[in-house]
């Protein structure tokens, strides 16, 4: 039996619902640029490669977009982040059981979010909910060269506490979480009801699928006694 030292969370999709907020904002931008409404699904599959990814998604209605206008997409991302600054917080829940949860798992671990999300939403986000005093640490796609599923920022995040990437366990929802966790070298546990491109996680191959956050304690020890 060996404990983790740290856990590590993705926020979209495993933590908050938050895409409720960010299909309005995309919405208003599409309505400023003559553009095609999109659909709640839509949003919660082309959620979890960042705002960039998720703007040119939306601008070409493509999962891999191959081309995009560059003035307009620089356009369509000012528009966005005036947008979300305002809808941010206001439809966006924690799903289910993860504030009790995250408090019980504070009383053993230090906890950090690590999300592809801009700071500049990430910590009004927290805050709103309630829940920023829960992590030691919060890492965001802008503080380092490569979102995930580049591994940059669960590197940082285990350079920063001292601590060997095997040790922290991540917890997350997309394939860019599982890659980024394997390039890593980090043992990662995947949440069956976020947001994946519309496919199963399983097919990444996590350590562990979960149906719900309030398993997690118990997959976590059960992961530690592998160990
Ligand atoms: O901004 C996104 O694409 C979502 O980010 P996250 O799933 O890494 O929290």
């Amino acid at each position: 039996m060996q404990p983790f030292q740290l856990l590590a969370f993705d926020l979209d999709g495993t933590l908050v619902d938050s895409a409720p907020d960010i299909l309005p904002a995309l919405n208003q931008m599409m309505a400023r640029l003559g553009k095609a409404q999109v659909s709640l699904m839509q949003v919660q599959h082309w959620l979890g490669n960042g705002m960039a990814m998720l703007i040119k998604r939306a601008l070409t209605g493509e999962l891999y977009p191959s081309r995009y206008d560059a003035r307009e997409f620089e356009q369509a991302q000012q528009l966005f982040i005036g947008f979300y600054r305002q809808s941010n917080g206001s439809a966006t829940r924690l799903f289910d059981q993860v504030p009790q949860v995250l408090a019980r798992l504070s009383q053993h671990y230090p906890l950090a979010v690590v999300t592809n999300k801009p700071r500049q939403f990430t910590e009004p986000l927290l805050q709103h909910l309630n829940i920023a005093h829960l992590f030691q640490a919060v890492w965001c796609a802008d503080d380092v060269a490569r979102a995930k599923p580049e591994p940059d920022m669960l590197l940082a995040l285990a350079r920063q506490q001292e601590l060997l990437p095997a040790d922290i366990l991540l917890v997350g929802d997309s394939e860019n979480d599982i890659f980024a966790a394997r390039a890593a070298g980090m043992p990662v546990i995947a949440l069956s009801y976020g947001y994946n491109h519309g496919q199963s996680i399983a097919h990444s191959k996590p350590d562990l699928v979960l149906e719900s956050f309030s398993q997690l304690p118990d997959a976590i020890s059960s992961l530690e006694q592998e160990r």
